[in-house]
């Protein structure tokens, strides 16, 4: 069963539009990276797609209830603002709150769950740390692991590795290859395309109407990372130029220089 269907999704704002008419299905395994220039609309998407701002067309999580979409999508803003302050341990247990029942506490179910999220995301050292005192890596692997707490069969982040140090953000790349390994699925977007064509399965890159020669912008291109990022492509729509190998250690990606 598809673990998200978005169905001519459209998304206008000022009399703008913003998101035109986005078709597309996330299934099971699947390790989807969301790509595009600055501007193109992959935040809006997302959120259009969660049910957080109003929208046209169809999308399956907007129209759950709020509780079924909370166990149906987890979701990490690209905001890494933490308002309470809490421990990290106290943050990441909020992820558990869409499985509670009203009033109910915390069960071993509960605990592992928030055990295993931490220890993914190398939170150990910080689990009893105020939350709101922490620099803005740290705060984006807390909010990782508050996601990851969720246990949905979908997990949706906004540029989750933004700030990270480079192991950190391979590592997290790998938490989430590992989960969509196990029948799980996750939407990410990503500025960093060289992260993004070694570890995700597919990519769907959208373009900000000013990109496009038609004026039309949307999506573009969906499928396997060397399919995608075509040097057409990457001019057109990044406007670069880039190295792309296949070696002993995997794909590589590299953005040379500039085209205009
Ligand atoms: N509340 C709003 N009102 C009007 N325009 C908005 C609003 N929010 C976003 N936009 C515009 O929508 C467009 C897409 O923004 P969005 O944040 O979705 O892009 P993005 O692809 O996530 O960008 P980035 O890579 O820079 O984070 C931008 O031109 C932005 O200025």
């Amino acid at each position: 069963m598809s673990l998200l269907t978005l169905d001519r999704l459209s998304v206008r704002m000022r009399g703008r539009a913003i998101v035109s008419d986005v078709s597309l299905t996330i299934e099971p395994g699947e390790f989807v990276g969301l790509i595009g220039p600055n501007g193109a609309g992959k935040t809006t998407l997302m959120r259009a797609a969660l049910g957080l701002i109003p929208a046209q067309g169809h999308s399956s999580l907007a129209a759950m209830a709020p509780r079924e979409r909370a166990r149906a999508a987890a979701w990490m803003p690209q905001a890494r603002e933490i308002a309470w302050p809490v421990t990290v341990e106290t943050l990441v247990m909020l992820g558990r709150v869409p499985h509670l029942g009203a009033g109910q506490r915390a069960s071993p179910e509960d605990r592992a769950a928030v055990d295993a999220a931490i220890a993914q995301m190398g939170l150990q050292p910080l689990r009893g740390r105020a939350a709101t005192r922490l620099s803005g890596g740290e705060a984006a692997r807390v909010l990782i692991a508050r996601a990851l707490a969720q246990q949905t069969p979908l997990l949706m982040a906004d540029e989750p590795t933004a700030g990270l140090d480079p192991a950190h953000q391979i590592s997290t790349m790998e938490t989430f290859a590992a989960l969509a390994a196990e029948g799980k699925s996750c939407l990410v977007s990503l500025h960093d395309l060289g992260l993004a064509v070694r570890h995700c399965t597919r990519l769907i890159l959208i373009a900000p109407q000013s990109a496009m020669e038609d004026g039309q912008g949307g999506l573009v291109a969906d499928g396997a990372p060397e399919d995608v990022l075509t040097p057409e492509r990457l001019d057109h729509v990044f406007g670069i130029e880039a190295a792309f190998r296949r070696g002993e250690d995997g794909p590589l990606f590299q953005p040379l220089r500039v085209t205009r």
